[in-house]
């Protein structure tokens, strides 16, 4: 198979290229367009069409700009058509928001432009025909789309430019939502249009999604009230040229499932699961529709992508259910499942500040079992003493357990906004919402955290030598912890550095430090008096959880602390 690397070989030495006979009609007519002066003729042997179009874009810049395509990372890429929702539950917004969700890249034709919100369609204006074929173009001709899934079409005009466009720039497949009525009751698609679907969209489709009422229209008005009847509807419908088609059972009276038939010409499959009650369902037939696109983009059969799909709407219903936004009937949910964390309480993360390192507190299970205390009655008694930072570090807790402290640890924290930080466990951090992690050098590494956490939480990495510290923060880390300051029982196998090496790092760390091993009381002040401005604070085990009263000994750090010359603070 020829490579880009050969075409950028022949553009640079200006010879003739060849391509070997493409046997599909649209590429042929496609190349022969093409205003390339040292292009002879065109062969394509194997190649996709799409990597054909990457191939003869680059081609077609001219050899002021020859790029090696070979370097570049193929995403699995969604276009959707379809109309806008002003209120974002349904049509492109749900769209981008569901392939996002799937990963994979979305792109967006826009067919109409609605005024909506969760009671209903205020308006609806439609783009002018000639302009969705511009977008179309403009997409398709350039961006290597792998799957065109289509929502709300409005008009006659637009369902044949659509199918005319895709036949110039054919995809992988053709993914059909046929939108008629939204969710509130409203006209999407007028009647005038089922002969247009039924004769022209549906036979291009490798699958079709139509709901009952959907169903029922394109069927001339037949009457689907069992699960049977669905599958009827499945087999008529495939009659007209989908190669699948999923028939949606949301609607059906008296189900305490959702059921769902998908008919492929040849078997039946009956995809059942639990009705999920809210209101929280304006935008899930876009929004299955586009996750469907997305498996199918990248690269999974029919009946896998319409699993994950279904699978993917009942979580983020389920997730969705008490989100209120809207005073209509009919509300969005949340796609990227994030939106819960922000509304429970109105005790927030507060940005990190250095100067939360100066009283850093790490927990302990075998110190505050062996003392007979809870992990959040611990936090509590160290917070109250002066801790200006936690880390929960339980390393003997079942997970289950450490997720309760956690969530419990987290709302005292949070009530006295002190930031709590999770020592290893990143899913733990991302259960219970912490403010974020610390990470050693044999953890999952911090750039891997930060991707999987965000931008907003805190990240702290153990670092020994200045090229840790220097990769913490290429890695994104918001501080560094520096140790063995001291010799320590509380960690195994330890290494000390001792203050040489301790001055050693923070003098090279673009980041702040926070010193930890061996540190107590009795130590505390000489650690802090090393007079390097980045170091900003002490973390602790023992010194606080080892002991009799918490409450004491934290206060007694604070107030040697409070004496020291922390970081110029
Ligand atoms: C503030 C702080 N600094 C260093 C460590 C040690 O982390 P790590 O090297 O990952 O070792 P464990 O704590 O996981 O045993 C820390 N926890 N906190
Ligand atoms: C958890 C931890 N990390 C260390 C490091 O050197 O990175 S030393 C350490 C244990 C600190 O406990 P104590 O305050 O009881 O000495
Ligand atoms: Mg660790």
């Amino acid at each position: 198979m020829a490579s880009a690397a050969f075409f950028s070989t022949c553009l640079l030495a200006n010879k003739n290229y060849l391509f070997l006979a493409p046997t599909n009609a649209s590429a042929k007519g496609y190349i022969s367009n093409l205003r390339v002066p040292n292009l002879a003729s065109i062969v394509l042997r194997n190649e996709r069409f799409v990597r054909l179009r990457g191939l003869v874009a680059m081609v077609d810049e001219g050899a002021s700009k020859v790029s090696d395509d070979d370097s570049r990372m193929k995403i699995p890429h969604v276009l959707t058509v379809a109309g806008s929702d002003s209120g974002a539950g349904a049509g492109i917004q749900a769209d981008l928001k569901a392939c996002a969700a799937r990963r994979v890249y979305c792109s967006t034709v826009i067919t109409a432009v609605t005024a909506q919100n969760t009671v209903g369609v205020q308006g609806v204006s439609n783009v002018p025909e000639d302009f969705v074929a511009e977008q179309l173009k403009s997409v398709l001709s350039d961006m290597e789309v792998d799957v065109v899934k289509t929502g709300m079409l409005p008009s006659i005009g637009i369902v044949k430019i659509l199918c005319n466009t895709l036949k110039e720039f054919p995809v992988q497949a053709l993914v059909v939502d046929p939108v008629m009525v939204s969710t509130s009751g409203d006209v999407l698609a007028g009647p005038s249009i089922l002969s247009t679907f039924r004769e022209v969209l549906l036979p291009m489709a490798d699958i079709i999604t139509p709901n009952l009422k959907e169903a029922s229209a394109l069927l001339n008005g037949m009457q689907l009230e069992t699960v049977d009847d669905m599958r009827s509807a499945a087999r008529l419908l495939h009659n007209m040229g989908p190669k699948n088609v999923l028939v949606k059972g949301g609607d059906l009276p008296d189900s305490s499932d959702a059921v769902d038939i998908l008919y492929d010409g040849l078997n039946f499959y009956e995809l059942r699961s639990p009705r999920i009650r809210t209101r929280n369902t304006h935008g899930t037939g876009c929004s299955l529709a586009s996750c469907i696109a997305a498996e199918l983009a990248k690269g999974y059969p029919v009946v896998s992508a319409v699993k994950v799909a279904k699978r993917y709407v009942e979580t983020a219903l389920g997730y969705s259910k008490e989100i209120g936004i809207g005073n209509g009937p009919q509300g969005p949910f949340d796609h990227l499942l994030r939106l819960k964390s922000h509304s429970q309480d109105c005790h927030r993360q507060r940005p990190f500040s250095p100067s939360d390192l100066f009283l850093y507190a790490v927990t302990d299970s075998r110190m505050n079992k062996r003392w007979g205390r809870s992990i959040a009655d611990a936090v509590k008694a160290a917070i109250d003493g002066g801790a200006t930072i936690v880390q929960l570090r339980e390393k003997d807790a079942e997970t289950k357990d450490f997720l309760e402290s956690a969530k419990a640890c987290l709302r005292i924290c949070r009530s006295h906004g002190v930031p709590l930080l999770i020592n290893d466990r990143v899913d733990v951090a991302i259960a219970c919402d912490a403010d974020g992690v610390h990470v050693g050098q044999s953890d999952m590494p911090a750039h891997v955290a930060r991707t999987l956490l965000g931008p907003e939480k805190i990240i702290g990495v153990s670092c020994k030598t200045p090229e840790q510290a220097q990769q913490a923060w290429v890695d994104g880390a918001d501080y560094i912890g520096c140790g063995g300051v001291y010799p320590t029982n509380t960690k195994e196998n330890n290494t000390t550095v001792g203050l040489d090496g301790l001055k050693t790092v923070c003098t090279a760390s673009k980041l702040p430090v926070v010193a930890i091993g061996g540190i107590g009381v009795s130590n505390a002040g000489a650690v802090m008096e090393i007079g390097v401005p980045n170091l900003k604070g002490v973390a602790v085990v023992s010194a606080l959880f080892d002991r009799e009263s918490i409450l004491t000994e934290t206060k007694k750090l604070h107030s040697v602390l409070l004496g020291s010359n922390v970081g110029g603070t």
